[in-house]
This record gives structure tokens, sequence and C-alpha cells, in this order.
């Protein structure tokens, strides 16, 4: 069998911006997770070739009963059809049939349907996966007798088996379907010729906006509105495609014509090429500094983001000054903490040396001692460590007083965005030594949390401020608080793979 296409997409987590990145006049700061869908493409050999209708088999092999037969007719009267082929133990996945309709109709819009015809005689057949990260892992390490830490986490088989139907599996709020749509157009987009191979380059560490990424930026927001039957923000397509960012949303309007599931020959091209102004979304630069590591928990009480978001949007309308006045102070807090994160990045690469002394300084004191030795305060040669010190107790200090607005919000709405179990959990986390700040991601709720911790080099491991974190976790018991293992992606969005150099990939794929 010759190589598979191979295309992955980051999952994300929303550090700052929930709610207000609804709106254009505010934005979101997304980071995007070391965590990926993986979408193996690749040509049905040559027994299958069915005379008649092309198909497309697609299959999810961590799901009981999650594979999907799709029968393709390039030429028909109302253009392109994807029919799945239904049987008594099939399920519908519409994420995954709206990506290969829309995908393929628009590939016949570029390549001209005899082309495509060509290169899909022989059919496809797909493979998605998720790392394990997607989807809570309790009950795979408690089958296991593991304890919920990271260690455990890294001994479980990559891709784990989760034992259940997709609508079962319990999600961890990392974007599966974001990440799934992204990797699956983006792979198809590139199987089918329809970009370029170096579409998804990157250039001196950040995602190279080609062409061919933003179509696939396009396309990917369109089909993920269309499977959710909404229009969100979209910072979580976007941190699939081009990684972690500062995000501002695009105009709904872009997409509304083409928002009907039935699509007797509309033209998609014109809608969703690069070159279509209406796309006016805006991607800029962010990065967590160095030496420092998201750290994320699962908290397995979960909530219904729509519901909070009906609440909160609501509470906003009938609110308008006060609502202004609260989403502005959050904005200007959320701009404060990606320019003072920012500012650490351009801190390090000017001076490393003292970047990284007072990294391992103060990664073994509480943040609220931070500034407390006297030396520091005072000492003009400690003047670059004093610098990077107060950048990271701005920063402290910032992702403090969004999580404090952030419950004001929640009270006004009367939602829980951080619940006090959550409030407790994170103060818990705060005062330990070497955390920098945290938060609930996204909408909030009893989901998740966020932290940003030091993490000096050449530390041994049981020091790392991690490790405290790790232990303060597992002897919680306010909640039940599960350790995610993503990190944030160092390669920026949506990246070609190869089969062999994913660990456990070739074997999924194969069905091995
Ligand atoms: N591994 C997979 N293979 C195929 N389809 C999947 C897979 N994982 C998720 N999906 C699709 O995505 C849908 C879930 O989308 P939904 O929008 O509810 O989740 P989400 O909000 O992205 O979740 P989360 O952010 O918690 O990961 C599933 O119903 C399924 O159609
Ligand atoms: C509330 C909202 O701003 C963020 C939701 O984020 P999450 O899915 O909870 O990570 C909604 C959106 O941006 O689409």
């Amino acid at each position: 069998m010759s190589s598979p296409t191979v295309i992955s997409s980051p999952g994300k987590v929303l550090l700052a911006g929930g709610y207000l990145v609804l709106d254009p006049a505010y934005s979101g700061v997304v980071v995007s997770t070391s965590s990926r869908f993986y979408t193996a493409i690749e040509t049905l050999p040559q027994p299958a070739r069915a005379e008649g209708p092309i198909q497309i088999r697609v299959k999810s092999p961590q799901f009981v009963n999650a594979s999907w037969l799709y029968l393709v007719d390039l030429a028909g009267p109302y253009g392109v059809r994807v029919e799945p082929v239904v049987d008594s133990t099939s399920t519908k996945n519409k994420f995954v049939h709206l990506a290969l309709q829309r995908t393929l109709t628009l590939a016949a819009e570029l390549k001209s349907v005899g082309t495509l015809q060509n290169t899909l005689s022989y059919g496809l057949d797909i493979t998605i996966v998720g790392d394990n990260d997607f989807y809570s892992q309790r009950a795979q390490l408690t089958a296991r007798n593991l304890s919920p830490t990271l260690g455990s986490l890294s001994k479980l088989p990559p891709f784990n088996t989760t034992g259940v139907h997709i609508a079962d599996v319990h999600k961890t709020g990392l974007g599966s379907s974001a990440a799934l749509i992204t990797s699956l157009v983006s792979g198809l987009l590139l199987h089918l010729n329809v970009i370029p191979a170096d579409s998804f380059a990157t250039e001196g560490g950040t995602a190279s906006a080609s062409e061919g990424r933003k179509l696939a930026h396009n396309l990917a927001q369109y089909v993920h509105c269309l499977a959710q039957g909404k229009v969100g923000s979209g910072f979580d397509v976007s941190a699939a495609v081009f990684g972690s960012q500062l995000y501002t949303r695009f105009d709904p309007a872009v997409i509304e014509p083409l928002m009907s599931e039935n699509l007797a020959n509309q033209v998609l091209y014109p809608i969703l090429a690069p070159s279509n102004s209406a796309w006016d979304y805006r991607v800029e630069p962010f990065k967590l500094p160095p030496q420092t590591r998201l750290m994320l928990a699962d908290v397995d009480a979960g909530s219904d983001t729509p519901s909070l978001v009906g609440k909160v949007l609501k509470w906003r309308q009938a609110n308008a000054v006060n609502a202004k006045t609260l989403w502005d102070t959050i904005d200007s807090l959320n701009q404060g903490l990606s320019k003072t994160l920012l500012g650490l990045s351009a801190i390090s690469e000017k001076n490393p040396t003292a970047y990284r002394k007072a990294v391992k300084y103060i990664s073994t004191i509480q943040s609220v001692q931070w500034l407390a030795n006297p030396n520091i305060a005072v000492n003009s040669d400690h003047s670059d460590l004093k610098e990077v010190i107060e950048g990271f107790i701005e920063a402290r200090n910032l992702s403090e007083g969004i999580r404090a607005n952030m419950r004001a919000m929640g009270q006004h709405a009367d939602v829980p965005i951080e619940p006090p179990e959550q409030t407790a959990l994170l103060d818990a986390c705060i005062s330990v030594a070497g955390v920098v700040g945290g938060g609930v991601p996204g909408a909030g709720g009893y989901d998740a949390i966020w932290l940003l911790v030091l993490d000096p080099v050449n530390c041994p491991p049981e020091e790392l401020p991690s490790s405290r974190v790790e232990r303060v976790w597992s002897t919680y018991t306010g909640l039940d608080v599960s350790p995610l293992l993503a990190s944030e992606s160092i390669a920026k969005g949506v990246r070609v793979e190869v089969l062999d150099d994913v660990p456990g990939l070739r074997d999924i794929v194969r069905g091995s």
C-alpha cells in the first residue's frame, strides 16, 4: 500500500476572552494544544474498486460502531452528491458527512469534475483518530488500576479505544469537532490536489498564511458551523488551522448564503475563496513565554456551554451599559495578559541568562512572595532579573483580575462561569510555588481549569512546579481532578505528518 496523506490539527484552550470573542469588537487569547486530531487518507486498494459509484470509507477506530460508507456522484443534476449507505448497525456522523460533501463540491469547482473523477476512481479509505486527551481517560485508568496522573496517562496506548459509541464519549473540551473537521477537510484538499503540497509549511516557527491554509480555514469554519447548526465565534477552528493566536471573529454574514443543508447547484468557491474580503477574521501572533508550561485538568462535572452562552448574552442585551463597562474591563485585562506574556518572550530573547535565572529563582516561591527578596527588590545588580519577575507578577495579577471579572459576569447572568468549587481549586493551585496564574477556559462552568506554571531548565522532575501542582490535584477532594497531557503545540496549526513518525498511528490506521 502506498503511504497515506496524513494531516493533523491541534486542539484549543481559550485562556481569555470567553463570551467576549463572540463579538468582533473583542478578541480571545487562544492556545493550541500538543494534543491533535489525525486524518489519514489513502486510495482504496485495487480489488475494492467498484463499477458504479465512487466509495469513500471512513472509520474512527477508537469508537464502537464508528465506520461509515459513502457513495459519491460527482456529476448529478444537482451537483456533487455524497450519500451515506445506511444499514442496521450504522450510526450517522453529520460532521464527517458534511465535511466530505462540501469539500468534494469545492474540489469539483476548482479541479473540474473529470479530473476529480480520475483522482477518486478507486475510492478513498479514511481513518480519523484523536489523541487521548480529547476524551476523558478516567474509565481507562480505573480499569488498569492507575491513578489519574500525568505519569499514568503516558502509560496508556496512543489513540486508546474508548469502548463506547461517539455519542456517549465524555469529551474534555479541547475542541474535538473543530480539530476533526479541520484535519479532515485539510487532508482532502491536499490529497485531491486542490491546494499545493506546501500549503501547511511553517516559516520560522509560525504557520505560513498561505492561500491553501486560508482556504482550508474558510472551508473548515463553514463546515463546522453547518454541522453544529450554529455560527459560534470560530476560535476553535482558527486555532486548529493557525495555532496559538489572538483571535478576532469573522462576520457570520459571509457564510449565510451557504447555510442551508440542501445545496442544489450552489457554488462555494466565490464565497470560500481566500480573496473574498468578507472573511474579516484576524489572527495575531501569540505564544506562551519560554520555560513556562500550560497545565490542564478536566474536573469531571461538565456544563452545558450553549445554555451558559444564552444566559450571558441575554443579560448583556438587557443591561447594555453595565455589560459594556464589564466587557471593556475584561478586554483590557485580556489584552494586557497577552501583551505581558509576549513581552516575557521578548525579554527572554534579549537577555536569556537573566530570564533563565529569574525563572529558576521564582519557580521555588509562591507568586505573592516573588518580589519579597530585598536583594531582588532593591539591588540594582539584579535589575535584569527584576524585569523578568515583574513581567510574571503582572501576568499573575492580570489573570487574577480576569478571574474576578469573569466571576462577576457569572453572578450578573446567574450562571456558574467560575463556580465556588472551581474558585477553591484554582486558589489552591495558584498558591503553589512556581504557578503564574490560571482560570477556567472558554465558557467556564464545571468543565476544566488551565494553569500557567514555570518550567525551569535543569530542574529535577520532582522539584518542578508542575509536580507540585500534580500533588495538589491528586489529593484534592472538593472536585474530581483529572490531568490532561497536553501542553502548548510548538508546531503551529495544521501540519502534514509522516505515518511512521506518529507513535501508534500506523497500527491504528492499518487496523493491527
Ligand atoms: N474521532 C472522531 N471521529 C469521527 N467523528 C468525531 C470524532 N470525534 C468527534 N467527532 C464528531 O464530533 C461530534 C462532537 O462535536 P461537538 O461539537 O459536540 O463537540 P465539541 O464541542 O467539539 O467537544 P469538545 O470541545 O469537548 O471536544 C461528534 O458527534 C462526532 O460527529
Ligand atoms: C463562550 C464562547 O466564547 C467560548 C466557548 O469556549 P469553550 O468551547 O468552552 O472552550 C463561545 C464561542 O466563542 O464560540
